[in-house]
């Protein structure tokens, strides 16, 4: 430990000399000073980024092995000189540390755990692998893991990678390509494999999968907030993590809508609406057009233009061409109308066209006719139930409802604007200016980032300005900046500079492409404008998207998620037993194929490592009936059920007895939270509506009326299990009305175990 330590030390000094030496390359100038910081301060960050995971122990494993070889195991890989001193966890080598058992030891005589607090070894926990304790372990580890399992919970989950289980391991190095499946029951450590194998991808695959190529998807922000610190401890900061109400670039959607919302939001005839919609006029749409041709008054009136819009559409769907690029459309169509109107009066239609289409007030008329829509807009357009077309009279009516009180997106809504972004398409491209002829010359040569100009004073023509590697100036003063006021010369060239995206760093001596006399030759840098690059970057699409609580998309997520994975592969996580939205898949294939993809690898995790099992056997009462419940790996627990007669009065006895240095949460059906949080004023304790809590788990939970979670949904037994799963240690659940049938015939008692 004390040798990796000291490496790092030297690591680190080196990563930190990188990155200043990149700063003083570019400050001393030379062409390429730019790119060359970058490069190195780059890669001097993500070095020292790597080297702060330390905090969490970099070194945890040993292994020895039978022919008396033995290696370490951390969190990154580090070598003294060619000796290799620390393997990664992600590495090949590494696998046995998850995988040997006495029955098959590969090769393994002892594994060990090494648990550290900083760079202190503080204990160590040893596995000592022998034939004659084959089915000995139910666990790799087991002090470790209990270990790591008692440790107080913060606001953020922890890694496992010095716990990772056999079972979790080869769900996390299952190979990248194709869709790898895993499923299991609450608290199998689903998320956890889920981030791992991210990090595990990126480490077998670097090179393909760079910055930003993998995106995680989490069902709400209050879970990708806990499951934040995960990657990062890691090593790991380059994964997308994203929750399902932040999919679409500008929306971030934290609130769900009730189940009846939900239902209509997620049903797939949303698609049909949602192209109609598109399609139909803009509330602000002139509902006239009145235009003098030739002496002659033409007009269209709102019945006619109807008519108009519908030819448009009949014409672009036709072509495929998208509302927002169906502006020259929707011009020819207009013109088209309005020649109906002057035809006979022989005049000639070609020059009729030209005109009229040229005509300024045409142009301002389609633009606000027919204008650019964006998908909030226009999905802000079906507050108004006659514009909802395709759904019967009474779901119209609701949704519109929705809309028309609404003051922020839902989760439910990201789908759509997502679908409304495909549906409404990319307006046409502006027609670009020309690119000077010096700045393609130069960004063909590739030396984008520095340039030199040169400001002569011509002999002849008074002062020129050339760009990098052109022989011909590409600015002229004229005589109007007298030749030896180099002053007013050189405010010129940066002029002139600034407005090519340079902007200038230094004036020196030189010559100018000719060897001309009265030269003065100026250094320039570009303006850090947004490059191009970068943005064609944002929109490459991800090559492996990881979905965790994947049984819970709607039709319409599964379409918005299909839209980012067509050439992606996939690992989808998730427990059919915890779906909740009303039109969630009852299978799993029957998801894929709505993703638009086929299972080829299933994976199934069957130990729990959260809930304990006196509380995962009450909570699996909620299951529904043909579920195998999970089989729990957690030692303890205490459950509690009791009736009371004043929920508020208990509540805040429960809240009192709870232990203190715990996470505590109250659970309760939406509405009943909302008026709790007022009533809850321990600041450690917080208030979550059954909603909001999937993923997430808290020591100490106290469930509030279960009768009304069951009833807030069409699938309120199964919001009830993912509620009743929550809890690491202590639950507490507190009714006045009575249980829900299925909790009903063992409720009462204390029952402490463990
Ligand atoms: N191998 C392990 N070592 C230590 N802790 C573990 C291990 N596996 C899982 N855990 C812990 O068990 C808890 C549950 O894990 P996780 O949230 O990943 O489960 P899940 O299957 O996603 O649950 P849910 O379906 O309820 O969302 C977490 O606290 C996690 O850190």
């Amino acid at each position: 430990m004390d040798r990796v330590y000291d490496l790092l030390e030297g690591m680190r000094a080196r990563a930190n000399d990188l990155a200043g030496e990149g700063h003083r390359r570019a400050a001393g100038g030379p062409a390429t000073g730019l790119v060359e910081r970058d490069a190195m301060v780059h890669q001097a960050t993500v070095r020292l980024r790597a080297l702060d995971v330390e905090a969490e122990g970099i070194v945890f494993g040993r292994l020895d092995f039978d022919d008396g070889e033995s290696f370490h195991i951390g969190r990154l890989g580090v070598r003294d000189g060619l000796e290799p001193l620390l393997v990664d966890w992600r590495a090949p080598a590494a696998a046995a540390f998850y995988r040997a058992t006495s029955g098959e030891p590969l090769g393994v005589v002892r594994r060990r755990v090494i648990i550290c607090r900083g760079p202190k070894v503080i204990d160590l926990d040893d596995d000592v692998l022998s034939p004659e304790r084959a089915g000995d372990l139910r666990v790799l580890g087991e002090g470790a893991l209990l270990a790591a399992l008692r440790r107080s919970r913060g606001p953020h989950m922890r890694d496992i990678v010095s716990t990772i289980q056999r079972e979790q391991d080869e769900a996390i190095r299952a190979p990248a390509p194709g869709v790898t499946l895993i499923s299991g029951g609450p608290g199998t450590g689903k998320t956890q494999v889920a981030l791992h194998r991210a990090a595990y991808l990126l480490y077998t695959n670097r090179g393909r999968f760079t910055d930003g190529r993998i995106l995680v998807v989490g069902p709400s922000t209050v879970f990708t907030r806990y499951i934040s610190r995960v990657l990062p401890s890691l090593g790991e900061e380059s994964v997308h993590l994203r929750s399902l109400g932040e999919l679409v670039e500008g929306v971030t959607a934290t609130r769900r809508d009730r189940a009846y919302v939900a239902r209509i939001k997620g049903d797939e005839r949303m698609r049909d609406v949602l192209v109609e919609l598109g399609w139909q006029s803009p509330p602000s749409a002139p509902r006239r057009l009145r235009l003098v041709y030739a002496g002659q008054v033409l007009t269209l009136d709102a019945a006619e233009l109807a008519a108009a819009r519908r030819r448009v559409r009949v014409g672009c769907e036709a072509s495929g061409t998208g509302p927002n690029a169906a502006g020259p459309t929707a011009a020819a169509v207009l013109v088209d109308a309005l020649w109906q109107q002057v035809e006979g009066r022989h005049l000639d239609r070609k020059l009729f066209a030209e005109e009229v289409g040229d005509r300024d007030e045409l142009h301002s008329f389609r633009r606000a006719w027919w204008p650019t829509l964006t998908p909030t807009e226009v999905l802000g357009w079906l507050g108004d139930a006659n514009r909802v077309i395709g759904l019967d009279p009474e779901a119209a009516e609701t949704l519109a409802a929705t809309y028309r009180s609404r003051t922020d997106w839902s989760v439910d809504d990201v789908p759509l604007l997502d679908e409304l972004a495909e549906l409404l398409g990319e307006p046409p491209a502006a027609p670009r200016a020309p690119e000077p002829e010096w700045r393609l010359r130069e960004l063909t040569t590739g030396t984008r980032t520095v340039a030199t100009f040169v400001l002569s004073c011509g002999l002849r023509e008074g002062w020129e300005l050339y760009a990098p590697n052109l022989a011909t100036p590409f600015a002229l003063a004229g005589p109007t900046i007298d030749n030896d006021a180099i002053g007013a010369a050189q405010r010129w060239a940066e002029a002139v500079i600034l407005r090519e995206g340079h902007h200038v760093v230094g004036w020196t001596d030189g010559f100018d492409p000719h060897g001309e006399e009265g030269y003065v030759p100026v250094l320039a840098e570009p303006l850090p404008v947004e490059e191009p690059d970068d943005d064609s970057a944002a929109d490459e699409p991800y090559l492996h998207v990881i979905l965790d609580e994947a049984q819970d998309l709607s039709p319409m997520e599964c379409r918005m998620i299909a839209r980012r994975v067509e050439y992606a592969s996939m690992t989808v996580v998730g427990d059919l037993g915890q779906a909740t939205h009303p039109l969630a898949a009852d299978t799993w294939p029957q998801l894929l194929a709505r993703i638009g993809k086929r299972q080829i690898r299933t994976l199934e995790l069957r130990t729990g490592y959260r809930v304990p099992q006196v509380i995962a056997d009450y909570a699996a009462r909620a299951l529904a009936p043909g579920s195998a419940p999970t089989r729990s790996y957690r030692p303890g627990g205490t459950l509690s059920v009791r009736q009371v007669d004043d929920l508020h009065t208990a509540l805040r006895d429960a809240v009192r007895q709870a232990p203190r240095d715990a996470t505590v949460a109250v659970i309760a059906a939406d509405d009943r939270a909302e008026t709790l949080a007022g009533l809850v004023d321990a600041p450690d304790v917080v208030v979550v509506p059954a909603s909001l809590v999937k993923g997430l788990e808290y020591d100490h939970v106290i469930v509030v009326e279960p009768t009304e979670i069951v009833a807030a949904e069409p699938r309120g037994m199964n919001r009830l299990y993912v509620v009743l799963t929550r809890a690491v240690a202590t639950l507490v659940v507190l009714h006045h009305a009575a249980l829900p049938a299925a909790l009903r015939d063992a409720d009462p008692a204390e029952r402490p175990t463990g």
